[in-house]
């Protein structure tokens, strides 16, 4: 019998605390208040949204183009500065950091974005690209910045070769793996995925799902995963938030969201995943779907 058993029922285990929590957090964009003329447009783009992200789960962000996802993704960053709103991000009001606070908050919650092509200098090879956040945050010899690096490039399933490439002698799929091993060589705890595999075909979305999937199982990082595409958040969320015009519908368990939407716009997105048909509507499980449900190949790549 421990200590703790015999002096006393044993405490309910404690909830970890969230990697991001957010409440009223609010972007508008076009001329302030002050600054406004006449028919000046003026667009809330994110409006009073609340969220919150476990350790090592993945919130699911879904939208029509426009909805804010993105502009959600950059806030949570502070790489845009919100209007209003608190952003709690690793235990920290990011409101209140400096800029080299900032800086280093960036090593442990960063992003990757859409297209690797403009997210990576083309005129660096893979290896640089790969290394430069460890410049930025310092603390590194050059040789264990290259060995950081070759681990990072051969985690990501790429091999020593393409350290020496440049961007425009890789694939998409092989710069989205380029983009992963440069987010992840300062070892972060949280990344913004903004449609990171949107740019990519089926199988090679997949792959890449594939091991942001792995990668958070070894590593315990917790996502924002921003995507239009329905059947790959259902590949890789535990929550899924649905949002349009800047407002938060629906959020909830990543399943009940798919089996049981309680938003009509929810349904919507949903019958509108490709190939689905109306008979087909639940769902055996978060990576699982029966074979009429548009998310068919994806899973059997994702298997
Ligand atoms: N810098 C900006 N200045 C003015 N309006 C902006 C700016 N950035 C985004 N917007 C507008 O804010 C709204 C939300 O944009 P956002 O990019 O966040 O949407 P989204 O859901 O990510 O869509 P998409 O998938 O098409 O990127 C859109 O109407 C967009 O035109």
């Amino acid at each position: 019998m421990n200590s703790r058993t015999s002096n006393g029922p044993t405490p309910e285990p404690r909830e970890a605390a969230p990697t991001l929590s957010v409440r009223g957090l609010t972007k508008v964009y076009g001329p302030r208040a002050t600054m406004l003329r006449r028919n000046a447009h003026r667009l809330t783009a994110v409006d009073a949204v609340d969220l919150d992200i476990a350790p090592g789960t993945t919130l699911g962000l879904v939208g029509e183009s426009g909805a804010g996802k993105s502009t959600v993704g950059r806030l949570v960053l502070r790489l845009i500065e919100p209007d209003a709103g608190k952003i709690d991000l690793l235990g920290t009001d990011i409101a209140g950091l400096s800029r080299g606070e900032l800086r280093r908050m960036r090593a442990k919650a960063t992003m990757i974005f859409q297209d690797p092509y403009t997210s990576l200098d083309p005129r660096m090879p893979i290896k640089d690209s790969v290394v430069e956040p460890l410049l930025v945050h310092g603390g590194h010899s050059r040789s264990e910045r290259y060995e950081k690096a070759l681990a990072m490039v051969r985690r990501v399933g790429l091999g020593d070769a393409h350290m020496e490439r440049f961007p425009y002698e890789m694939s998409g799929g092989q710069l989205q793996r380029v983009a992963i091993a440069r987010a992840l060589i300062t070892d972060p705890s949280f990344i913004v995925c903004d449609e990171p595999v949107a740019a990519l075909d089926v199988s090679t979305q997949a792959q890449v799902i594939n091991l942001l999937n792995d990668l958070q199982q070894e590593r315990g990082i917790s996502y924002l995963f921003i995507s239009h595409d329905l059947r790959l958040v259902r590949l890789i969320a535990d929550e899924v938030a649905v949002m349009r015009h800047g407002k938060l519908l629906e959020k909830g368990d990543a399943v009940r969201v798919f089996e049981e939407p309680e938003h009509e716009y929810t349904r919507e997105l949903l019958a509108a995943i490709p190939g689905r048909s109306p008979r087909s509507r639940r769902f055996g499980g978060l990576a699982g779907c029966d074979g009429e449900t548009g998310t068919a190949d994806l899973r059997q790549e994702v298997a």
